[in-house]
């Protein structure tokens, strides 16, 4: 189940908008490494579950559309990530809520993950990788040389999240967001396979009050100074 690639990989790990998206894409930009996004991957499995009509509480079958789905990322003319799902952008509808909570729901599913593992590992390429997600330092990238868990408060992380729908056009309720991350915190954390949690050895760092730039630099820190 282990990569077994040499390549460098710097974990960041956290609950939902603690900024883990936001910091991987930059830290990985300077660094010139890779980046793996595998939030993406469960919300994906929930989107193609939800076309087929799969059961969500048939384990086997969920699976099944686990190691059926094909994910792809790819950059848009414009230099814009974008996600492809069995062949159609599917960018937008992913970063939804509902999408998010259904990839929370699947995820909690042991099959579910072990589909994933292989191509969260095939991430893992020359010169380096920085992987964002739930487990990436405590069960994909054990060995992973720099660790990191980024958390903030629930009631930031739902200010941020409203401020982001909002930048979009998205007219939503800031108190039902703050309910939604709360629920999607507890799922993710308590869950029996690979647990939301920081690995023993990760620098966790509480961005609350703190700007993109500053956890930018903590975490570009972290990694100069040798993990
Ligand atoms: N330190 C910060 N200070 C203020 N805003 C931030 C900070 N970090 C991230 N944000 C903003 O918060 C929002 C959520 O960030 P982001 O999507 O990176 O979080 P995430 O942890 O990847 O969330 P999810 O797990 O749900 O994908 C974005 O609009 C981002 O710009
Ligand atoms: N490594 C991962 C990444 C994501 N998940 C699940 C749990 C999250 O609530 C959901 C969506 O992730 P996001 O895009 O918000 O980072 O996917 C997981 O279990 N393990």
């Amino acid at each position: 189940m282990q990569s077994t690639s040499s390549s460098p990989v710097l974990t960041i790990d956290g609950p939902s908008g603690s900024g883990k998206g936001t910091i991987s894409r930059r830290v990985a930009e300077t660094l010139g490494w890779h980046y793996l996004d595998s939030g993406a991957l469960y919300r994906a499995v929930g989107l193609a579950a939800a076309w087929e009509g799969v059961d969500l509480d048939d384990d086997e079958a969920v699976e099944a559309c686990a190691r059926r789905t094909r994910i792809r990322f790819a950059d848009d003319a414009a230099g814009e990530p974008r996600v492809f799902v069995n062949g159609q952008d599917a960018t937008d509808e992913l970063r939804l809520e509902t999408t998010g909570a259904a990839a929370s729901s699947i995820a909690a599913k042991p099959g579910v993950r072990a589909a994933l593992v292989d191509m969260q590992h095939d991430f893992r390429q020359p010169p380096g990788l920085v992987a964002d997600g739930r487990d990436m330092g405590t069960v994909i990238f054990p060995d992973a040389a720099f660790k990191v868990f980024l958390t903030a408060s629930a009631a930031e992380r739902a200010e941020r999240r409203h401020k982001q729908l909002m930048d979009k056009g998205v007219s939503v309720n800031l108190d039902s967001l703050l309910g939604e991350i709360i629920a999607r915190d507890e799922r993710d954390a308590n869950r029996a396979v690979a647990p939301l949690k920081p690995a023993p050895e990760a620098v966790i760092i509480d961005t609350t009050g703190i700007g993109i730039e500053a956890v930018v630099a903590r975490v570009l820190a972290h990694v100069h100074e040798g993990g």
